[in-house]
């Protein structure tokens, strides 16, 4: 039991929103869909719903061709950013529209209720008006609903960005449990990274409405395809380096730096989140601060390092890394994290290390 796009293409008028896209999603599996906006995100999934008709290519289940199969027969839930429930309806009612739809009678619903509110954590909301539900709160009830009927196949676009933040990372921690005990086929769409890594057995990553690269969130985040991907992703600096034995070495101005890294053996392009200097007494390249700004839970600095010689500091958009010295930020400057507890202030010189977690290696 699987979704497969073969060849998607959806069009309005000559936009080409999806492009010849390929996917299969296999039985109990969790894919998430991640791109910026507008890169075509939510057109491939409503074309997966049957709500867009492709103009090449097909949605089949297993080896079935849906195309002629509509919307409501399809055997999918489908839950959109703000929930859509029926405001006229309690929290049962609305948990149970799909049962009643399908025919099933008002006990066995009523038991499927009980067992779907205790599984999004609304034990006992049963008679509650869903317009007296917080954000949060509507967003696991129009889960419910959508998990009550067991769907074939779950479609959640952009399901937690209406949320706060920290409402957010719970929700989004609930529901990858909650779709792995249920064992849901799913196809999330979010521009959240923190969200797809969260959720997905595979994330799948779209820009200009191509399928760039699709694989464990770990094989992404570390291997990004190209510097296109690696730019989405955060990296913001590309740079030359060497890999031999799991160590990458480069050089950043005209410091040689070291790297633990995935990557194999080779020469490649070394792509550079903004976490990934890190201020450490032991750290090869110097500088002084220039800025600290206080994170969440870490100091973003702006440090001014040596002038650029040999190796080069290539932009995101130089893949070949011919060169140039502007390092993140330009002019010589670098962005480094360091800790709250020891940040540097502004003036003070500094050392700096590249970190494994901050670097990845570009196909
Ligand atoms: N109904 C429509 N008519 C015409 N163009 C559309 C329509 N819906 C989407 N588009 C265009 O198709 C492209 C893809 O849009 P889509 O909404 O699928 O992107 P997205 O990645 O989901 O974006 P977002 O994250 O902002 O929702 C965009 O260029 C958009 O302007």
């Amino acid at each position: 039991m699987s979704l497969g796009l073969r060849g998607l293409s959806v069009r309005y008028g000559s936009t080409v929103a999806v492009a010849e896209a390929e996917l299969t999603i296999a039985d109990g599996e969790v894919v998430a869909l991640l791109g910026p906006s507008g890169c075509g995100k939510s057109t491939l999934l409503r074309a997966v719903a049957g709500l867009e008709h492709p103009a090449a290519g097909t949605v089949c289940w297993d080896d079935d061709d849906l195309a002629a199969v509509p919307v409501h027969r399809r055997g999918f839930g489908l839950v959109f950013q703000d929930g859509q429930l029926f405001p006229h309806r309690d929290v049962a009612g609305n948990v149970a529209f799909g049962l009643r739809m399908a025919g099933i009678d008002r006990a066995a619903a009523a038991e499927r209720v009980t067992e779907l509110l205790g599984m999004v954590g609304l034990a006992g909301y049963e008679s509650r008006s869903v317009t007296s539900l917080s954000g949060g709160e509507q967003q696991r009830v129009a889960l419910a609903r959508a998990l009550a009927p067991r769907p074939r196949l779950l479609l959640l676009d952009e399901p937690l960005s209406a949320l706060d933040r920290v409402l957010r990372e719970q929700l989004a921690i609930d529901l990858a449990a909650l779709l792995r005990t249920t064992r849901t086929t799913t196809l999330v769409v979010t521009h959240d990274h923190d969200e797809a890594f969260t959720l997905a057995d595979r994330v799948a990553v779209m820009t200009q409405g191509r399928l760039r690269q699709i694989g464990p969130p770990d094989e992404v985040w570390r291997l990004p395809a190209s510097p296109e991907v690696a730019a989405f992703l955060g990296c913001t600096t590309l740079l030359p380096a060497e890999v031999a034995g799991g160590v990458a070495r480069c050089v950043l101005g005209s410091v040689p730096l070291r790297a633990g890294t995935a990557g194999p053996d080779g020469r490649v392009l070394l792509g550079l989140r903004s976490t990934a200097l890190a201020v450490d007494p032991a750290g090869e390249l110097t500088g002084t601060v220039v800025q600290r700004v206080h994170r969440r839970d870490h100091v973003r600095l702006l440090v001014e390092v040596p002038a650029a010689g040999g190796g080069g500091v290539a932009g995101i958009g130089d893949a070949a890394g011919s060169g140039g010295d502007a390092g993140v930020g330009g002019g010589g400057r670098v962005e480094a994290v360091a800790q709250v507890a020891d940040a540097p202030a502004p003036g003070d010189p500094v050392r700096l290390a590249l970190r494994a977690d901050g670097v990845a290696v570009v196909g």
